[in-house]
């Protein structure tokens, strides 16, 4: 239903080579079993998407234009598919005269991250939740060869598919799959990405052993996650919701997870950022309407969400695998 033979012939000739075969079979058989709704009602859009000529591409402002101003036809077919794909959660884009304001200001968080990190020249990159792929251009813009998000929701492998039908980048995908369907052990991705994902896992420190299976040895990881102020042995595991999200386990003080990366297995382990998530990053917008970020807060108390809990604080945290990693055992906790 996806055509995803452009990304999957770019793997020839890479780390990635023996995940092509595996993945190319995955995703067969994940298009041949598929019974959702959703995905034709999303990928009809991709079909009202003009027709535009001279395209300029500006990754790091994600951003395309072109030569030719667009025709009013033009313009409203764009729009009308675009808003045929609301909530945009992550960006921003702009994509012609049409400028995407989305839910998150992702590039607020990008500039958090991307000062701490390895430079991602040339590098092969894993973006683990990737939503629709904001962080995947930013991480091209930075110079990767590849990067390949994975992410389950439909929503975003579409508008990823919106946004590439400009860029035309057959490196940088967006795959329907959790971190838990992933082929294991892949052991090939000079960087893996984890932003926003951990605290939607039960079990954490699985989440990062699949994360360190990723790694090649020497690799780095980007962990960025919701944490709680505390010591080494703290996590919050909340009781009900959190911030209004039924699918929240556990936030574990950024010192907590260095202990638990260590135990895993990472070396290096440095929380490199603690921000407050403030409502000028997460707020309701036309591209996302409803309830956002201010909405999640005890009106009376902005240092609380609604349900009583400590109010969002996000930690980026950077470990390298170590180079002489040797393979470890299913799980990696032996
Ligand atoms: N098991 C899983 N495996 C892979 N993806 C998953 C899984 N479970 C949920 N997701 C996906 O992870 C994303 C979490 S959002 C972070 C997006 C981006 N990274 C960001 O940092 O803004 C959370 C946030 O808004 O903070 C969603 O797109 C899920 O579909």
């Amino acid at each position: 239903m996806i055509n995803y033979r452009p990304f999957l012939d770019t793997l020839t000739d890479t780390a990635l080579a023996h995940w092509q075969a595996p993945l190319a079979e995955q995703l067969d058989h994940l298009f041949a079993t598929l019974n959702d709704g959703n995905l034709p009602r999303f990928l009809k859009q991709l079909d009202r998407l003009p027709v535009i000529e001279g395209v300029h591409v500006d990754l790091d402002q994600v951003a395309v234009s072109s030569d030719q101003p667009l025709s009013p036809d033009q313009s409203k077919q764009l729009n009308d598919a675009l808003r045929g794909l609301i909530p945009w959660r992550k960006g921003p884009f702009q994509v012609f005269d049409t400028f995407i304001d989305s839910e998150w200001r992702c590039d607020l968080k990008w500039a958090r991250v991307a000062p701490h990190i390895s430079n991602l020249t040339q590098r092969i990159v894993l973006d683990v939740g990737s939503g629709n792929g904001y962080y995947g251009w930013r991480m091209k813009a930075a110079g990767a060869r590849l990067v390949a998000g994975i992410d389950p929701s439909w929503l975003s492998v579409v508008q990823h598919l919106a946004i590439n039908h400009y860029i035309q980048d057959p490196t940088h995908t967006v795959l329907p799959l959790t971190m838990e369907a992933m082929a294991p052990d892949l052991e090939a991705f000079d960087t893996v990405f984890s932003m926003g994902v951990l605290y939607h896992r039960r079990s954490p420190l699985d989440h990062l052993a699949e994360l360190r299976a990723a790694l090649r040895p020497g690799g780095e990881l980007v962990l960025e996650t919701l944490v709680i102020e505390g010591n080494d042995k703290e996590a919050l595991v909340p009781p009900g919701r959190y911030a209004r999200m039924n699918n929240v386990w556990f936030l574990p003080s950024p010192e907590a997870l260095v202990t638990w990366l260590e135990k895993i297995g990472f070396d290096n382990v440095r929380i490199v950022d603690v921000t407050q998530t403030r409502p000028e990053e997460q707020r309701t917008t036309e591209w996302k309407p409803g309830q956002s970020f201010s909405d999640y807060l005890d009106p009376e108390d902005a240092g609380r969400t609604i349900e009583g809990h400590p109010a969002p604080l996000r930690a980026v945290l950077v470990a390298e695998k170590p180079a002489n990693a040797e393979r470890l055992r299913r799980y990696h906790l032996d």
